[in-house]
């Protein structure tokens, strides 16, 4: 069968909803998610086989971005999808793959890692896989309540096999953690099996029809040849093979922090879709007390509320595609035996997931508020849209717990430069700032890249000679770096920022070349909003690191302020551009034909307390306090 994959969802009656579902229960929630999740699925298995083909000339990524309205939160099969199959691809060995890649696999997956007690250290996991070599099985333990397995997404109601990750002891000797994967249910029953303890966490501020888990196994029993083996084995003599890097094992984490980037950038275009249009639309005061009301995108205020949002989703898109195409360099390598470029990959991935996710989730909210009451409706779609991105900033991986990884690999670099030791090309600014070679400030892009080198140098060397001074007082090292804290996660969100304008910076100039004289312009206003935007958000960090004036910073101010003029005639065509249907954003505010009261109007009244014109609850409770002394 050919079809066009949106006609196509859009026409499946069951995937969309009369009654919105905030007005449904959290048990309804998640029935309703998981009945369209499955007519989604057996869609993809059809794409996947070939029995259905695409006509519009999309992957089946299409299919990925119509499920934000479909679902208006969260597809319960997100992790079976983007997890569960992507660590076995990745991480099971060929035979593996062979048996459990199977298009048609009774298996729906979720990724079990976080446990109640310990989430971000994860050498803290306390589940264990021991290696019984009289039966050739591992046994699945959770020795106490810390080590119940919390959070993985599925894992409540839906999932009947998961990947585990869990420490492994052979003969009594730990080798850290390993994943394995493990039936948990029934596949004909769904009941759980003997030793498994499983069900859903409750409530949450976003992901409510995503069905968190929790799971503890009681002595359970699984084949040997379920512990992932591609980069490590276990052979059947209990015999270990180690892998050639000791993190290949977080690989899953690392390649969706890299995919996160570009998930946040179309969540921010979401956003300032919604925030745009809408502020097209609204009218409120007039800027001269003898005009008529203006629209309230014309107030500068609010231009600068809105116009960062369009460019760091465009950031965001750029920078998570650079990052995909390193993603598939260095893992190339890797399935060559060159390990060497991936502690940089995951400094890069650690500090742009935390950035991103956090720039994404502020800029969100203000969008919300630039909506005024209004993006305070759900019926706006922003709350949920910030509830999803705000989640980001924690799960795969904490804040301020990934900066501070990247700020180990910054560290190092210093200590090389502090050295006179050689540095790799990209740190060569390191030595620049120790020997003083400083560049005069330029009032440009360029001089903007250059200028949060500085910082980003100025702050690794502050916080280096902190650790420095620490240890010298005598502080063992942990210790020293934790004193050091602030200062370094400092450190790595500043070398956050400069990747972020020198990657879009160079890759907007370059596309530049490529398309029309007009579009080149619109572009590169925005690359260089974004710059400024930064510039003069760190003036204080410019001031103290680089060789900026304060004329300097009023020259860019100026700039920053003409820019947003020169963005505006293009504002409401650069969110058309992000080419997002209705049927997506879910936005009374955000919607094409900018039809905001009529809508909102429509919204309200499928609301269940406008069913009857006199709610029962006034004859039960009201009338008869406010009656009692009139009877
Ligand atoms: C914070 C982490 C990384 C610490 O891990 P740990 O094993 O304790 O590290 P060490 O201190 O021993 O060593 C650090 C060392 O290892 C390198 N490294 C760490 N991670 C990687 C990696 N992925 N790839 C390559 N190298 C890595 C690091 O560079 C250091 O090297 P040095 O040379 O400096 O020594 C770890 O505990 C961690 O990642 N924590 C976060 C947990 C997390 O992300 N959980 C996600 C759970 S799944 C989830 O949340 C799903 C959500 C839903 C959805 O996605 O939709
Ligand atoms: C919506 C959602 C979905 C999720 N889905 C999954 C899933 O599918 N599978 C799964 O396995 N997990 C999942 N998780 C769990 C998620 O990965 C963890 O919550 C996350 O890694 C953070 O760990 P934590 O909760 O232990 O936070 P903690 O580590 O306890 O963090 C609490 C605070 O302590 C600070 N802190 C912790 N360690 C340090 C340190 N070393 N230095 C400085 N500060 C520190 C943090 O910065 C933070 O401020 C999900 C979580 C959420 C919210």
């Amino acid at each position: 069968m050919m079809i066009h994959t949106n006609n196509y969802i859009l026409n499946i009656k069951e995937l969309w909803d009369d009654v919105p579902e905030e007005y449904l229960s959290h048990k309804e929630r998640y029935e309703n998610a998981i009945k369209k999740a499955f007519i989604v699925l057996k869609v993809l298995r059809q794409l996947h086989t070939g029995n259905i083909q695409i006509t519009d000339h999309r992957t089946p990524t299409n299919v990925y971005s119509i499920q934000d309205g479909i679902f208006r939160n969260v597809n319960p099969l997100l992790i079976h999808i983007g997890l569960f199959w992507s660590t076995i691809a990745a991480q099971a060995s060929t035979e593996q793959q062979a048996e459990w890649l199977q298009p048609d696999s009774s298996m729906i997956g979720t990724y079990v890692q976080t446990e109640l007690g310990h989430g971000s250290f994860i050498r803290g996991i306390e589940t264990t896989a021991t290696y019984d070599s009289t039966t050739d099985e591992f046994i699945l333990h959770t020795p106490r309540l810390s080590a119940y397995k919390w959070w993985p997404g599925g894992l409540g109601n839906t999932a009947n096999a998961c990947l585990v990750m869990a420490q492994l002891y052979i003969n009594g000797t730990c080798h850290g953690l390993h994943i394995f994967l493990a039936q948990i249910r029934d596949f004909d029953t769904h009941k759980p099996l003997p030793g498994i303890k499983v069900g859903e966490i409750g409530p949450k501020m976003g992901f409510n029809t995503a069905d968190n888990g929790f799971l503890g196994f009681d002595n359970h029993r699984i084949p040997r040849t379920n512990m992932l083996m591609k980069n490590v084995q276990v052979l059947r003599d209990g015999t270990y093979v180690k892998p050639k890097h000791d993190k290949l094992t977080y690989g899953s984490m690392l390649l969706t922090r890299v995919t996160l980037i570009s998930d946040l950038a179309y969540q921010l275009s979401k956003a300032a879709t919604i925030a745009v249009r809408y502020s097209a639309v609204r009218r409120q005061s007039p800027i001269k007390s003898n005009e008529p009301e203006r629209q309230i995108l014309d107030f500068v205020s609010q231009q600068h509320k809105l116009f960062i949002t369009i460019a760091s989703s465009h950031v965001y898109r750029v920078v998570g595609l650079w990052m995909w195409n390193s993603h598939k360099r260095v893992t190339a390598d890797i399935h060559e035996g060159n390990m060497g470029q991936l502690p940089e990959l995951h400094a890069l991935a650690c500090c742009l997931k935390a950035i991103s996710s956090r720039d994404a989730s502020a800029l969100v909210e203000q969008c919300r508020l630039a909506c005024g009451g209004h993006g305070y409706m759900m019926a706006s779609n922003l709350p949920q849209i910030y509830a999803y991105t705000t989640a980001a900033v924690t799960y795969e991986g904490e804040y301020t717990v990934l900066l501070l990884q990247t700020a180990r690999y910054l560290v190092k670099f210093w200590r090389l430069a502090a050295e006179h030791k050689p540095l790799p090309q990209n740190f060569a600014y390191f030595e620049d700032y120790i020997k003083k070679n400083f560049e005069q400030w330029r009032n440009s892009p360029e001089g903007i890249i250059e200028g949060f080198k500085a910082i980003v140098a100025g702050k690794t060397k502050a916080a280096y000679d902190t650790l420095q001074c620490n240890l010298r007082n005598g502080r063992e090292f942990e210790e020293a770096w934790n004193m050091a804290s602030v200062q370094l996660t400092n450190a790595s969100e500043a070398y956050a920022r400069s990747l972020l304008c020198e990657v879009f910076w160079k890759e907007t100039v370059q596309l530049s070349t490529k398309v029309s004289k007009s579009l080149a312009i619109v572009l590169e206003q925005l690359a260089e909003l974004y710059l400024m935007y930064w510039a003069l958000e760190k003036h204080g960090d410019l001031l103290l690191y680089s060789t900026i004036s304060r004329n300097d910073i009023e020259a860019l101010q100026s700039r920053y302020e003409e820019l947003l003029a020169l963005i505006r005639p293009n504002a409401v065509g650069l969110v058309d551009a992000f080419d997002i249907r209705d049927e997506v954003l879910c936005s009374t505010l955000g919607a094409y034909d900018g039809r905001v009261y009529e809508r909102m109007m429509e919204e309200a009244s499928k609301s269940p307390l406008n069913e009857d014109v006199v709610n029962e609850s006034f004859h039960k409770y009201i009338r008869p306090v406010t009656m009692k002394n009139k009877l």
